[in-house]
Formats: C-alpha cells, sequence, structure tokens
C-alpha cells in the first residue's frame, strides 16, 4: 500500500483508540443501543432473511443480544478467522461459540457457511468511517477481502466519534452503502 496512506490510517487508528479510552465498557454498550434500534428500522434489514453480523469486540458497537435475538428470527453468520481470509459460519447459539485464532473473539463452531448469495445484509464494524461511507478497520484487510466476493447490502456501524469528514483510503478499501451511528 502506499506509505503515505498507510501512515494516515495509523495516526487515525491511533487518535480513535484514545478516545475510545475515555469510555467505559458499560457506557459504550449505552451508547450502541440506538444504533441498534436504527438498525433495526431499516428496510433492508427488515427484508433481510440471511444477515451477517459480527460478535463484538469490548470496543465496537456492543451486538452480543442483538446477534441472539435476531438469530430467532433470521440466519445470522458470524466471521471465523482462517489465516488470512475470514470463513463464515452461522450462529446456532451461545452454547455453539468457540474461541477463534489469532484475537480470540467468539466464533461460531461448526461447518463453513457456503451459500455466500444467500446473504442480504452485512453488519461490518470499523475504525472509521467518513461521510462518502468509506470504511477503515483494524488493519487487516479481512472485510475488504471479503466483500469482494459478496454482493450483500453493506451497513457499517460506529459511535459519533468515529464518522470523520474524510479518512485515508486506498484502492483496496470497499465502501458502505450506509453508515449507521449515534
Ligand atoms: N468483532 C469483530 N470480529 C471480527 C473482526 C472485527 O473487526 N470485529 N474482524 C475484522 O477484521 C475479523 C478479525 N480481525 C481482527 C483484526 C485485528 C484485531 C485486533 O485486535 N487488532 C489490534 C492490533 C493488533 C496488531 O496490530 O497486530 C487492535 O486493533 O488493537 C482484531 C480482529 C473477524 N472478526
Ligand atoms: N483485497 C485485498 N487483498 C490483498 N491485500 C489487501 C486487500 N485489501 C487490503 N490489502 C492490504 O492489507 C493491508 C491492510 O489493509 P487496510 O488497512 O485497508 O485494512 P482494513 O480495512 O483496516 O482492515 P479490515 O478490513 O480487516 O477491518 C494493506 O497493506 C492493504 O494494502
Amino acid at each position: 500500500m502506499n506509505q503515505s496512506i498507510e501512515v494516515a490510517k495509523k495516526k487515525v487508528r491511533k487518535e480513535i483508540k484514545s478516545i475510545k479510552e475515555t469510555y467505559s465498557y458499560p457506557q459504550k454498550k449505552e451508547m450502541s443501543q440506538p444504533i441498534l434500534d436504527m438498525l433495526e428500522q431499516l428496510p433492508e434489514f427488515i427484508q433481510a432473511k440471511t444477515i451477517m453480523l459480527y460478535w463484538s469486540m469490548k470496543d465496537e458497537v456492543y451486538t452480543h443480544e442483538f446477534v441472539s435475538k435476531w438469530a430467532q428470527k433470521k440466519k445470522v453468520i458470524l466471521p471465523s478467522v482462517k489465516g488470512n481470509t475470514l470463513d463464515l459460519k452461522v450462529f446456532q447459539g451461545l452454547d455453539n461459540l468457540i474461541e477463534g485464532e489469532n484475537y480470540g473473539i467468539p466464533e461460531p463452531e461448526g461447518s463453513i457457511f457456503m451459500e455466500e448469495d444467500e446473504i442480504d445484509l452485512i453488519i461490518i464494524p470499523g475504525v472509521a468511517f467518513d461521510k462518502d461511507n468509506n470504511r477503515m478497520g483494524r488493519g487487516k484487510a479481512y472485510y475488504d477481502r471479503l466483500l469482494n466476493s459478496l454482493s450483500a447490502y453493506k451497513v457499517g456501524v460506529c459511535f459519533q466519534f468515529q464518522v470523520l469528514d474524510h479518512i485515508p483510503v486506498d484502492e483496496h478499501d470497499i465502501r458502505m452503502d450506509c453508515v449507521l451511528y449515534q
């Protein structure tokens, strides 16, 4: 990647990280609720039968109960880290989650969900987004690689302080169809 873009992304990651640290985990959970409420009202969400979500880490929009709740009504897919790529797996309840490789994020155990074309909607966390729906992640390009092969509607979610006027982008970065924040 272009050196100066990489440096600029690092700077943004550092700035966002220090703002995140000013909020406690309970505060971040509370701040997540209005974002999830908006998500539930999105026509694309209402219509979706199969949704890819994520199991939130402590500094992300909190999704744990949201995943469990919606898995009773829709097919919910979660990512599973496999080397440099993400496998997709169906969420089948809390008892079915195991610690993933590398980052220890809980992920479903079991077989890989191969019907990628069935995914109607993808909810994507990010470190920062901008007004043009660009997204920056944690710097491993997992989602950029995954989104290349999927045609689902892409919704970024984040806290208000993660939306900037402009973020550094390179040719790999995949733009969201919309970004929800509060
Ligand atoms: N909740 C959640 N699940 C996810 C992702 C995510 O961003 N959020 N991923 C999206 O890709 C994949 C996992 N990728 C990850 C990539 C980096 C880090 C991480 O903690 N990075 C450190 C920096 C470590 C380093 O530089 O080596 C950090 O951000 O502090 C975590 C997950 C799949 N599952
Ligand atoms: N589709 C891709 N295939 C191969 N390498 C890629 C791809 N997209 C990005 N990269 C490379 O991976 C590195 C990290 O990319 P980038 O900073 O865009 O990740 P990110 O979007 O923050 O991460 P993520 O998508 O996992 O949340 C960069 O060196 C970039 O050039």
